[in-house]
């Protein structure tokens, strides 16, 4: 069985380095914590680096922090106290949100697209990169069609591909597929992790499930609540190609049980 050598951090300031990753950093918390206008205090005292390429999930209990932190590090919420910062150049951000959030009155194209609109490209352009990001998430035929029109598997494939439209650097994703089937849900695991093997932007994902954070990740980052914080960092060993020999492997199991008793250690802090 696979050991993935678990940091058990347990909310203590500093040990969280010990699995620090070695390629450089694409992003760097120090100290950060939130207390919201109504006193929650969300997360506090938190310390990451991410490493840039790499693929990281953020699991943990409801209510333990990981959106709140996401958001963070997307810009879309001020910190409260501590520091984010960025070794490299300042990326390019991508956001994939759990609800897909399309526009219902555009078309798949024109919301693919919206995010160059946004930016002031030509017309002609932006629907030509819509246009190879649909293709990319295998939803050529419905360029024309509207969100209504589609699956909920589609409409997130659509919200995908808007985000990587611009080509972030940084994709942060949250709960992305929680609302979807189990069989939808695995495919747009291998779809994501196919278009990450392509681009290779920095990929961060929080999710509820440990079989969804061991199948696409390359480390798994377990938050525990009140309020949030680190509980372990564990590397995810496995091969290169993530596909269903490795769901069904005895390594992906022993993965996961490691994932989960961190998981279940998280809750019980
Ligand atoms: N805008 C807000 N104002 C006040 N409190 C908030 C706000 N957003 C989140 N919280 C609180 O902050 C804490 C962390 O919430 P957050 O949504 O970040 O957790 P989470 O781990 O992503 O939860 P879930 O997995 O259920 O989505 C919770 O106690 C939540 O109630």
């Amino acid at each position: 069985m696979a050991d993935p050598s678990p940091t058990e951090t347990n909310g203590t300031p500093g040990l969280a380095g010990a699995a620090a990753p070695r390629a450089p950093a694409a992003v760097r918390l120090r100290g950060v914590s939130k207390r919201y206008a109504n006193g929650t205090l969300a997360v506090e005292g938190l310390d990451l680096d991410i490493a840039a390429g790499s693929f990281v999930s953020l699991l943990g209990p409801s209510g333990c922090g990981k959106s709140t932190l996401l958001r963070m590090v997307a810009g879309l919420a001020p910190l409260s106290t501590g520091r984010i910062e960025w070794p490299g150049a300042t990326p390019r951000l991508g956001f994939v949100f759990q609800e897909p959030t399309l526009m219902p009155w555009q078309t798949a194209l024109d919301n693919v697209a919206l995010p160059l609109k946004l930016a002031g490209m030509a017309q002609a352009e932006r629907q030509r990169r819509a246009r190879e990001m649909l293709a990319l998430v295998g939803l050529s035929e419905a360029a024309s069609s509207y969100p209504r029109e589609l699956s909920g598997g589609m409409r997130m494939r659509v919200s995908i591909a808007r985000a990587l439209v611009t080509q972030p650097d940084l994709l942060l994703l949250d709960e992305p597929f929680a609302a979807l089937d189990e069989i939808t849900r695995f495919r747009l695991n291998n779809d994501l992790l196919r278009l990450w093997e392509a681009h290779r932007f920095t990929a961060v994902f929080v999710t509820h499930s440990v079989f969804e954070s061991v199948y696409l990740s390359e480390r798994v980052v377990v938050m525990a609540g009140g309020p949030g914080r680190l509980h372990a960092d564990l590397p995810i060993p496995a091969p290169p190609r993530r596909d269903e020999a490795f769901r069904t492997s005895p390594s992906y199991a022993g993965l996961c049980r490691a994932v989960s008793e961190a998981l279940a250690g998280a809750m019980a802090a």
